[in-house]
């Protein structure tokens, strides 16, 4: 038992643990603890407020939401409370929670069931149909201003279809395959989607903050005046929909019988699934077995009150509304010892750490290997061979050392990347985050790298052309780089190999022979080239103006920017990466082998489109805001289509430049240019008639939002 007073000093150093950790964890997207530490101290200081209630603070972390609020932006006021919710870790909690509710209510009951998507939450504040305001959630009163930050976000409506004053609360998050993509770039990676969510929200940078594809869905929303417009949340879900919002349609709806919940659902026009309260139980642990396969991460579901006006009469807490509760996933997370750390040579010579650690299962699988990324994220964890770490697996993204737990006692410091190669023994380079071997033509695992990828799934899908084979053939030093696999007498190379008898080697061979065959496109994404994975190269050659090896080489050797960034997806420092890998010597030697081999080196005429090329030869800039293209890159998509190329600035090459509603300083440079100006409505003459009239048909209801968004500084 504590005295009063060793209680009173606990109580102060347990609050400023806990506000430490928020900052951490909600501002910096880099937690200090596990979700689990922080909940048992947070458990410890309302037991000790329980025992000393004439010493409990006002403002004890226990009475409020855990503050995001940080100095870099401007605080603003909630006009409504925002939140936290309440937390149950079984389905027979939820249930027990369920038959309470039910007792506060007469009527009879229906009750929601929504994924927790696990992001960072955001309130926005329209005025008239147009978003004024993004809010973070602050401590619940008072959040950071991040507008600008949340303005870059697609899937966030700048205009809403009707003049609304609304409040409305949502779950900004980046969906897992990009996480993948993107931490690998990161300088300091992330640990999982959510902390690289935090960490994007607060760049100061809207620009930053804008490459990062963080989408939203919003689940709330408060409307200034009326607060009886809808009679339950899902109508209110439908009519979000309606005005623009992005809203999760995995939704589950319970009632007494299943029937009252489907007519719920009908009568709202909402997608979901529809239950009585017996189902529920089944439901929940349908979702929680699925979850792994969302596109994102969820952390729990949170059943809600479905009936609006009942909500009032159970009330709020300081930290949740009582007519709703979470239920929690366990995290899957596990503490383990690392027993060494090694380093990976990749195929573009990338050097990346890896912890072997003590075998652990975590949701669902034995973890043995978890990758360390580079060495700001070891010097981050200041973490050391014999360290006691924690773990975490969270949906289908890969482990992460989420932090050390407790040092080693031989007095390892924290590990530093060799600065030899394993592979080779060049001396190791550093390139901004990362450490590469320099020696791509003669590091054998560099080498080894880009055969296994040439040969494997994500290349050219080789039959019969497993690592093995690969193994073999670089043991007996007769695959020296990729073209090699086109010229090999593999009859007489394998011949005598153990395991490689007549039949498997003639497999290999007819694997070989059919490869031969693969479209330009599997060929490109196969050669591996840093940043062009497959969906990267489907862009890449969408876009229509690059239809050969030799249309893409002459755009290599011209150092043509321009024809690269406009197209979409594509970006500047794409174009750079591009441009360099295919200029290194080794890479054209390469590509010239397969092309002697008979690769083909041109997309095929199915794969082009059949739209008249109405547009070929042309260089079009496209500027203003347009009645029928909103945003205007889908004027630009309609050019290429037709052959045309697109540029973001105008230049002498420019030929046309299609000019909408309050085209600025472009519209005299095109005069000066000699280019001819294209209005709209010219625009649509040209396009052909079936397309124009998709055009108008899908125009619909965000046709005049540009205009706004052009006069507040959106202009290129
Ligand atoms: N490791 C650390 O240092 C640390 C620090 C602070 C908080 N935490 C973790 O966060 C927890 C508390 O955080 P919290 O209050 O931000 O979140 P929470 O996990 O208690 O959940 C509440 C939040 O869920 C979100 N949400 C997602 N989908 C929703 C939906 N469909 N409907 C309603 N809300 C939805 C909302 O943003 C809401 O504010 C702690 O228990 C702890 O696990 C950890
Ligand atoms: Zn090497």
């Amino acid at each position: 038992m504590h005295t009063q007073e060793t209680a009173v000093r606990r109580m102060a150093e347990l609050s400023r643990i806990l506000l430490d950790a928020q900052h951490e964890y909600y501002v910096l997207g880099r937690p200090s603890m596990s979700d689990k530490e922080y909940d048992t101290l947070m458990d410890e200081l309302a037991a000790l407020e329980a025992a000393h209630p004439d010493v409990k603070e006002a403002d004890s972390p226990t009475q409020r939401v855990g503050s995001d609020l940080t100095s870099d932006f401007p605080e603003v006021r909630h006009s409504i409370p925002v939140l936290s919710l309440d937390k149950a870790y079984s389905a027979e909690a939820i249930v027990s929670w369920m038959n309470k509710a039910g007792l506060k209510a007469d009527t009879g009951l229906s009750f929601i069931v929504e994924e927790k998507i696990d992001g960072v939450s955001m309130v926005l504040y329209y005025e008239k149909g147009i978003l004024v305001r993004a809010v973070t959630r602050g401590n619940g009163t008072v959040g950071n201003d991040v507008t600008a930050n949340i303005r870059t976000i697609a899937a966030v409506p700048l205009r809403l279809s009707e003049p609304l004053d609304i409040a409305v609360r949502g779950e900004v998050y980046l969906p897992k395959e990009s996480f993948s993509v993107l931490n690998k770039t990161m300088e300091i990676p992330y640990a999982n989607p959510r902390n690289l969510a935090a960490g994007t929200i607060r760049r100061i940078k809207s620009s930053e903050t804008a490459r990062v594809p963080l989408t939203i869905f919003v689940y709330e929303a408060y409307f200034a005046g009326d607060a009886t417009l809808y009679p339950n949340h899902v109508e209110l879900l439908a009519a979000l929909v309606r005005l623009g919002f992005r809203v999760n349609p995995h939704l589950g709806v319970f009632a007494s019988g299943r029937q009252e919940a489907e007519a719920l659902l009908s009568a709202s026009g909402v997608q979901g699934f529809s239950g009585a309260f017996d189902d529920l139980a089944g439901y929940i642990s349908g979702v929680t077995r699925e979850r792994g396969n969302l596109p994102y991460e969820i952390d729990g579901l949170v059943v809600k009150v479905n009936d609006l006006a009942l909500r009032d009469v159970f009330g709020y807490t300081g930290h949740h509304p009582r007519w709703a509760i979470a239920y929690k996933f366990e995290s899957p997370a596990a503490q383990t010892v690392v027993q060494d750390i090694d380093v990976q040579v990749g195929r573009t010579g990338r050097i990346t750490p890896m912890a072997r650690v003590r075998s652990v299962p975590i949701g669902g699988s034995v973890v043995s290997n978890v990758t360390l990324h580079n060495q700001d994220y070891i010097d981050l964890l200041e973490l050391a061979i014999g360290d006691t770490v924690e773990v975490s697996k969270r949906g289908d993204v890969i482990p992460a050392v989420e932090r050390v737990v407790e040092k080693n006692e031989e007095g390892n410091t924290t590990w530093r990347i060799p600065a030899i190669c394993p592979s080779c023994g060049s001396t190791l380079v550093i390139r901004g985050a990362h450490t590469f071997c320099p020696n791509a033509s003669g590091c054998p695992a560099q080498v080894g790298g880009r055969i296994q990828f040439f040969v494997g799934k994500d290349g050219m899908d080789i039959a019969n052309f497993g690592p093995e084979t690969v193994t073999v053939l670089r043991n007996i030093n007769a695959l020296s780089d990729i073209p090699d696999i086109y010229t090999l007498d593999y009859r007489r190379v394998l011949d005598g190999q153990p395991g490689f008898g007549k039949k498997k080697i003639s497999l290999i061979v007819t694997g070989v022979e059919d490869s031969r065959n693969r479209p330009f496109r599997v060929v490109l994404s196969a050669l591996g080239l840093p940043d062009f994975g497959r969906k990267a190269v489907d862009q890449l050659l969408d876009a229509g103006s690059i239809r050969s090896m030799e249309q893409l080489l002459h755009i290599v050797d011209t150092h043509d920017m321009d024809t690269l960034t406009s197209i979409p997806q594509i970006g500047e420092k794409m174009a750079m990466t591009l441009i360099e890998s295919l200029s290194a010597p080794e890479m054209r030697a390469r590509i010239h082998a397969l092309g002697e081999a008979g690769l083909s080196f041109e997309e095929e005429a199915s794969q082009v489109s059949d739209v008249p090329q109405i547009f070929a030869g042309q260089t079009w800039c496209v500027t203003g805001s347009f009645e029928h293209f909103s945003p205007r890159e889908k004027a630009m998509v309609e050019v290429k289509k037709r052959g045309g190329r697109v540029t973001s600035s105008v230049t002498g090459k420019t030929t046309h430049l299609l000019a909408g509603g309050g085209a600025g300083s472009k519209l005299s440079q095109a005069q000066k240019a000699g280019a001819r100006i294209v209005s709209e409505d010219e625009f649509l003459g040209m396009l052909d008639a079936d397309a124009k009239e998709n055009i108008r048909e899908n125009a619909g209801k965000d046709a005049n939002e540009d205009s706004e968004i052009e006069t507040q500084g959106r202009l290129f």
